[in-house]
């Protein structure tokens, strides 16, 4: 079976699935998310690297830990208390691949932990060279006057400004070749209207990537993100309900939801030398929702 069969054989099981609000938990999924293609093969490109990657445990972080993981280099994950079983899970794949998995689990919005985690990762594996500010969360409300103040504080807080805090944490070990991937959203570039507050967080964070990459190109750090469409994590049976689930993706071009398995190598791309002439730029992975790019 080709590796898009194998996605919509997974696809044509999600069948309305729901959880319990966020954190969505991917032990609990069934079926579960694709993280990697059983034909990946690593070749080094990260070899000797150290990435951070917030919400690493789940969902698009999980699949970017693991595709990390094949290429070589050693990974920390930051994520919730909640996930830690998700988190344990990753670090027995990691290891397989022989590199070392730190695990730090937490809130992104707490200054300390921010702190505490960089500088244990640093202590413990020696630098930081790539950083994946993937963590996020959603809210979304049909009626605009339905989203909370606390809602929207808490998006705002999770999604964009513990995201540029954190990476004012870990700039500082960042050297030249080195590189930061954000995890935007086709709704920053499409709108939405059930996530007005979220879509513009991920707006944010679109203008955070360009706007940096700008100030970090002489130092020739790069920063680039990936913005996908549809795709089926924790984060999705976590927060919509069951029909909503089910039609997921079903609005694409290619009409259905991806896999995170579609989006690690993305990341790799970026945070490897073979994307070393690209900066402020953002890879589309939506299932070919070109006019929203
Ligand atoms: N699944 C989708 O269809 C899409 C997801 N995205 C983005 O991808 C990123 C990853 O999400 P998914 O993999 O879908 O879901 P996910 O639920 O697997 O990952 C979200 C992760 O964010 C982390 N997180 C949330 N709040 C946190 C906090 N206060 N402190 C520490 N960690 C926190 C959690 O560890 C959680 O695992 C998010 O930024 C999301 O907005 C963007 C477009 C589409
Ligand atoms: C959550 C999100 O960004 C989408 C596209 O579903």
């Amino acid at each position: 079976m080709n590796n898009e069969k194998k996605y919509e054989a997974v696809n044509e099981q999600v069948e309305g699935y729901t959880q319990d609000g966020q954190p969505g938990i991917e032990k609990d999924m069934d079926p579960k998310p694709v993280i990697i293609a059983d034909d990946y093969k690593g070749s080094g490109k990260l070899e000797g690297k150290v990435a951070l990657i917030t919400g690493g445990d789940s969902g698009i972080g999980r699949s970017v830990a693991v595709h990390f993981a094949k290429e070589g280099a050693d990974i920390a994950l930051l994520y919730l208390e909640e996930e830690e079983e998700d988190a344990q899970y990753v670090k027995m794949l990691a290891e397989k691949e022989n590199v070392k998995c730190l695990l730090y689990s937490g809130n992104i919005n707490d200054a300390d932990f921010r702190k505490e985690t960089v500088n244990d990762v640093v202590s413990t594996l020696g630098t930081i060279n790539i950083l994946v500010n993937n963590a996020g969360v959603q809210y979304p409300k049909k009626d605009f006057l339905d989203i909370t103040e606390d809602n929207l504080r808490e998006t705002f807080e999770t999604n964009i400004i513990s995201m540029i805090l954190l990476t004012q944490e870990v700039f500082p070990h960042l050297e030249e070749g080195d590189s930061i991937i954000n995890s935007t959203s086709v709704t920053a570039y499409k709108g939405s209207p059930i996530f007005i507050d979220y879509s513009s967080t991920k707006g944010a964070i679109t203008s955070f990537t360009r706007s940096l990459a700008q100030n970090l190109a002489p130092q020739k750090i790069r920063v680039n993100a990936v913005a996908p469409g549809p795709i089926y994590t924790p984060l999705i049976p976590a927060t919509f309900d069951a029909e909503h689930v089910d039609q997921h993706g079903e609005d694409t071009p290619m009409e259905r939801r991806g896999q995170p398995a579609e989006l690690g190598p993305s990341y790799v791309f970026l945070a490897a030398q073979d994307s070393s002439y690209m900066t402020g730029e953002v890879l589309h992975v939506n299932g070919g929702d070109f006019t929203a790019s």
